[in-house]
């Protein structure tokens, strides 16, 4: 049997995307939609509230494309918490004239591909990044993904050396990018439809298709990379929430 690598867990998450019912918003007064803009504000000012004493993060985000209108990215200690934060948003008004059209729930995930001789807990980058706040960078791209299992490209029956070689490939390409894109790996073995989601943040979406691309021939993408659907989109500031939402 092959090591299994050994995982640090962090934050769970939980990426919820919403469609926007267009034709009933449309249908309530002006009076109606402003109390239920209000109303959404004030569960965001709660969530800032629970980050600013670092117990959580999130991110909203509008998503480009007909699969979906926005995104929220949820960080909590545990998946009680994250259910129901869920539910606290249905509940809303706004969500009345939402439709659900993808959800991924995933912990936040390090592995010990590329080892360190700290103590993982005693350190504050591990930390940072176990328990992240998430940037307000200009873009978002998430996506799920699986390391094939399949004939002679089955992952997990590699020696961890092996495996250690091709992440210490990987991890030398993503350092490439730092400063122009931050990943936020989670891991979804047991909790979702595929094996980890990846969520990148940049201020220039360009950067998201240059990254992804030299991926793909690297040996651990190019051979063992499976991919879900991609959703892409822009930062949805709180001040700029009112004007998405306004009809004329
Ligand atoms: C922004 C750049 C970037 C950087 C610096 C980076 C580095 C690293 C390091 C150092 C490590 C290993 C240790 C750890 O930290 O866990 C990882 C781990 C991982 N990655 Fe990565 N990755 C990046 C970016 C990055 C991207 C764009 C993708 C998607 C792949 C693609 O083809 O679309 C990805 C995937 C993953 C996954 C699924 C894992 C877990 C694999 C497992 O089997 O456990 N990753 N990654």
């Amino acid at each position: 049997m092959s090591e299994a690598a050994k995982t640090l867990e962090g934050w769970y998450s939980l990426h919820d995307f919403r469609a926007i019912d267009w034709t009933s918003w449309k249908m309530l007064s002006s009076d109606e939609r402003q109390a239920a803009i209000h109303e959404f504000l004030s569960l965001l000012d709660k969530w800032n509230t629970t980050q600013s004493e670092k117990k959580g993060s999130h991110a909203l985000y509008t998503v480009v494309g007909q699969k979906a209108d926005f995104m929220m990215m949820v960080l909590r200690p545990t998946l009680e918490e994250i259910n129901e934060i869920e539910n606290e948003f249905n509940k809303t008004k706004l969500a009345e004239y939402t439709v659900p059209t993808f959800s991924y729930v995933s912990v936040v995930e390090l592995s010990n591909y590329l080892p360190s001789d700290q103590d993982p807990y005693q350190s504050p980058e591990i930390l940072a990044r176990l328990y992240p706040i998430l940037p307000k960078s200009k873009h978002v791209c998430f996506y799920p993904m699986d390391k094939r299992r399949q004939g002679n490209d089955n992952w997990y029956m590699l020696p961890m050396e092996d495996r250690r070689n091709m992440m210490r490939s990987h991890g030398m390409i993503g350092r490439q990018y730092a400063g122009k894109v931050k990943q936020i790996i989670t891991g979804s073995v047991g909790f979702d439809d595929y094996e980890w989601g990846v969520t990148l943040f940049s201020d220039d979406a360009i950067q998201f298709k240059k990254l992804v691309y030299e991926m793909r021939f690297d040996e651990v993408s190019a051979r063992y990379g499976e991919f879900g659907s991609f959703f892409v989109g822009n930062l949805l500031e709180e001040d700029r929430i009112a004007q998405l939402l306004h009809i004329n």
